[in-house]
């Protein structure tokens, strides 16, 4: 694997925590050119690189104006599948103001089908007003809010029953990292999803969210590989080879484009750079990495 070349990756990979030191990283490394070979072909026509936006608990009426106009005005690559998740709130906005290109998802919805759930949101009730999607797992809903493996397993699999698609969150603390725990915590949480159709796997280390730290090119490839094997061997060598595994955590128009080019890294899932409508555009367009190095 081709150390980065950039002086701002270098910069970047040395701020990040250490790679993980796997046993399993040789055989890993050795099986990638024939699962590309496969990919290659099981993902034309509907592996599309996948960017979302996640705008977390941020915005105003006024602040989302500007942003879904700078969104409409952007030029984005044909083949890159974009979705912003907006606050509740304001999905109605945002899907009546943005452009169809666009689809729209929500930061997380309720377990089951709605009623008397005091402050929830219904999965029925994002389909009724045009939401497409729904992120669940994300790690500020694990840590922050204390959601489990259990609960967030239910929330997906009712999700998808009401044909919405997930954008499945997983990833490890730093002190898992440092433990070499990596491997075991992501396929622990990935044991909750039952369903793959559907759903793009974001795989978003928690020290890299919000924190400027951004995972080096080499760290998140390594993980998404590990997570296509898992697949491979505890799902179905079909979903291992068509689903999209993104990566999330401190993803800039800088830093985009030296992450696109990895193998296994279909995607982003953006928190802060998907507030700067250019900026987001940016990451959307760094397909065009990938195609250079296909
Ligand atoms: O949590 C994230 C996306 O879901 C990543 O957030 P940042 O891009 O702000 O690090």
């Amino acid at each position: 694997m081709a150390a980065p070349s950039s002086l701002a990756s270098s910069r970047l990979a040395a701020a990040a925590p250490a790679p993980q030191h796997h046993h399993q990283n040789h055989q890993l490394r050795l099986g990638c050119s024939r699962r590309r070979a496969q990919r290659l072909v099981a993902m034309a026509g509907s592996g599309k690189f996948f960017v979302g936006g996640n705008w977390k608990c941020n915005g105003t009426k006024e602040s989302i104006t500007k942003l879904v106009s700078d969104l409409n005005a952007a030029t984005l690559e044909s083949d890159v599948d974009v979705v912003v998740a907006p606050p509740f709130i304001y999905i109605d906005q945002v899907k009546s103001s943005l452009t169809d290109r666009i689809e729209v998802s929500a930061q997380n919805t309720w377990i089951g089908k709605g009623g008397a759930f005091t402050g929830e949101i219904s999965a029925e009730q994002l389909v009724d007003i045009g939401c497409q999607w729904v992120i669940l797992g994300h790690s500020e809903r694990r840590h922050v809010i204390g959601e489990d493996d259990q609960f967030i397993g239910k929330k997906a699999a009712y999700a998808l029953s009401q044909n919405l698609k997930v954008m499945a969150c997983i990833g490890e603390l730093l002190e898992e990292r440092e433990a070499g725990k990596t491997f075991d915590v992501c396929f622990k949480q990935m044991k909750a999803f039952a369903d793959w159709k559907n759903v793009v796997i974001a795989y978003e280390p928690v020290w890299a969210i919000g924190t400027g730290k951004v995972a080096s090119p080499e760290q998140a490839q390594e993980v998404h590989a590990a997570v296509r094997d898992w697949l491979k061997t505890n799902v179905s060598a079909d979903v291992a080879s068509t689903v999209r595994i993104i990566y999330g955590g401190s993803v800039n128009a800088a830093n985009c484009a030296e992450l696109a080019k990895k193998e296994d890294i279909d995607g982003f899932l953006v928190g802060g750079a998907s507030l700067k409508g250019p900026d987001f555009a940016t990451i959307c367009n760094s397909v065009t990495s990938k195609k250079v190095t296909a």
